[in-house]
């Protein structure tokens, strides 16, 4: 499913914080939204989702609530678990639903994250990068046409993180729709089909990584010098050091 943005500012506090967003995600497209801390991307993220008020047009926020829940996953920032249950039924809060359907989405969102040796668990007596999975694998369970994720790979081992983009990949391949801010430009570079970067609230570069991750972005957006190569694997970023600002 497409995602549109026309024109999309946000506010937080008084403060305009996004400006004048206006983009196309297709389906087949693992998106990464990059940005330094602040630029906005988790704004952007919430107000796509109608899930903070904005003005301009969000094709998802357009929907009406059952409609939106359908169409579109989301895996906030945010991934401390605060409820006692058990891994499975935590997981299961991203499909309710008692159909042959619905537990059959459950159990591949908990095959796809790997958690099967901790089904059982109580989910609050798991480790952070733990329940980080646990919460992915609630919002991959409602196997929505779109997922908008939040910082999925922070907090997880490079393993763990390596296991979340190639699955991101999977489901773009597969024909969905996926959107993730990132902040490892190393992942983001090899596993995106395209890179969205945000500055200070507005987009300054949107296009394909080895187009996007040019030596003048990431002095002038990010502050730092990297060195890009392409090797058998894909597109290779190093960061190598800070450039005084
Ligand atoms: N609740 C809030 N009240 C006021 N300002 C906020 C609030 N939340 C975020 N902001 C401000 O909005 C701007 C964008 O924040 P946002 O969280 O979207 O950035 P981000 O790109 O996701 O950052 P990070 O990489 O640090 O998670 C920042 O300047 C931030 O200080």
């Amino acid at each position: 499913m497409r995602l549109v943005l026309e024109h999309l500012t946000a506010r937080r506090g008084p403060r305009p914080v996004l400006h004048d967003i206006s983009l196309t995600l297709a389906e087949g497209e693992f998106v990464g939204l990059l940005g330094p801390n602040g630029a906005g991307k988790t704004t952007l993220l919430r107000a796509a989702l109608g899930l903070l008020p904005a003005e301009g047009h969000s094709s998802i926020a357009a929907l009406p609530p059952a409609a939106r829940a359908r169409a579109a996953a989301f895996l906030p920032q945010g991934r401390e678990i605060a409820w006692p249950m058990p891994v499975e039924t935590l997981v299961a809060l991203g499909r309710p639903g008692r159909r042959p359907e619905d537990t059959a989405a459950v159990a591949r969102a908990i095959d796809r994250l790997g958690l099967a040796p901790l089904r059982p668990r109580r989910a609050t007596e798991l480790s952070g990068g733990e329940q980080a999975r646990v919460l992915l694998a609630r919002a991959l369970a409602q196997e929505a046409p779109l997922l908008l994720a939040d910082e999925p790979t922070a907090g997880l081992d490079p393993e763990q993180q390596l296991a979340v983009m190639t699955l991101f990949a999977g489901l773009a391949a597969e024909g969905g729709t996926v959107l993730a801010s990132l902040h490892d430009l190393g992942l983001a570079a090899r596993h995106c089909t395209r890179l969205i970067v945000l500055d200070t609230g507005r987009i300054v570069a949107d296009g394909a990584p080895r187009a996007v991750l040019t030596e003048a972005l990431l002095a002038g957006t990010f502050g730092i010098r990297a060195h890009l190569s392409e090797g058998p694997e894909g597109l290779i970023f190093q960061p190598l050091g800070r450039i005084a600002r």
